[in-house]
């Protein structure tokens, strides 16, 4: 069998965190770069680290502590993970999504993601937070697919339609909630593309994937998408745009890491309310 994911090695380590707290969620929350001030938002928390964890892959960047926080979020049972893994750091695929097979052990149904992403459409602006309404999975569609490989049909079917990914009901009660905070004119809806990283776009790239028809780009996300939809669960994604992707010669300007995250601590608290208002009306 390829390597991928081994199902009774999931379930085992869901039910080893499963023992390690008293809470049994139904929502998991990925909090992206600089943006892991929503787990201070869960009340009576139980923290796991990931290092806890048998064989759970370590995060290496800067912004992303590597732990579980189980716990209540306006009354509702939730897991958070402070601190995704990423393909550019030099995991397998699959392996970036490990997590997210283990939160479903570990009872969830409904994920929510949450990026710093740089925004392509000229119609966005610098502190934006865009909903996901789709997906363009390059590495995915170049070969490098999270399900590639073997498939195990505990998890879900070895051909996964993913037209419909991001959910509807969610989309439309999150802009009932930003419009009830104050925050419509900073939502966006649009198209996420996954570039594999860790190099941030050139012009002539930025404008390749404008012309792809994406709003934002970002360098996770779409696997744990794909994968959370691959084990039935409902996906909702939030991108906050960071920085504007250079798609002019002239006016080209570098983007830091450092800005990425400056930027997610700029709009943390809208994001958090956004994103604990829709717990609580989920
Ligand atoms: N132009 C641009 N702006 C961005 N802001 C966040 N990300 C997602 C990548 N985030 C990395 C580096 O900050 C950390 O995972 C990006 C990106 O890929 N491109």
């Amino acid at each position: 069998m390829c390597e991928g994911p081994s199902f009774e090695h999931v379930q085992s380590i869901g039910e080893l965190l499963l023992g390690k707290t008293k809470h049994r969620p139904t929502i998991g929350i990925i909090c992206g770069s600089g943006l892991g001030g929503l787990a201070d938002m869960v009340e009576d928390a139980n923290v796991v680290l990931y290092s806890e964890i048998p064989s759970f892959p370590i995060s290496t960047v800067p912004g992303h502590m590597g732990k579980l926080v189980f716990g209540t979020m306006k009354g509702k049972q939730v897991v958070l993970m402070r601190g995704r893994l990423h393909y550019y750091e030099g995991y397998p695929m699959w392996k970036t999504t490990i997590p997210v097979r283990v939160l479903k052990a570990c009872g969830i149904s409904t994920l929510i993601l949450t990026n710093a992403a740089g925004g392509l459409n000229s119609d966005y602006s610098v502190g934006d937070i865009m909903i996901i309404k789709d997906h363009i999975d390059l590495p995915g569609i170049s070969g490098e697919c999270v399900l590639r490989g073997g498939n195990d049909e505990r998890f879900g079917p070895r051909f996964l339609a993913t037209v419909d990914t991001y959910d509807k009901e969610l989309a439309t009660l999150t802009k009932s909630i930003a419009g009830k905070l104050g925050l419509s004119d900073i939502m966006r809806e649009g198209t996420y593309i996954m570039i594999g990283g860790p190099t941030f776009e050139t012009v002539a790239e930025s404008r390749l994937l404008r012309n792809f028809g994406a709003d934002a780009v970002g360098m996770s996300t779409v696997p744990e998408a794909i994968v959370a939809r691959h084990m039935g669960m409902k996906v909702f994604g939030l991108s906050l745009i960071t920085d504007m992707c250079s798609l002019q010669y002239d006016v080209a300007s570098a983007t830091t890491h450092e800005q990425v995250l400056a930027a997610g601590r700029k709009r943390a608290k809208d994001l958090q309310e956004l994103v604990s208002n829709l717990v609580q009306n989920m």
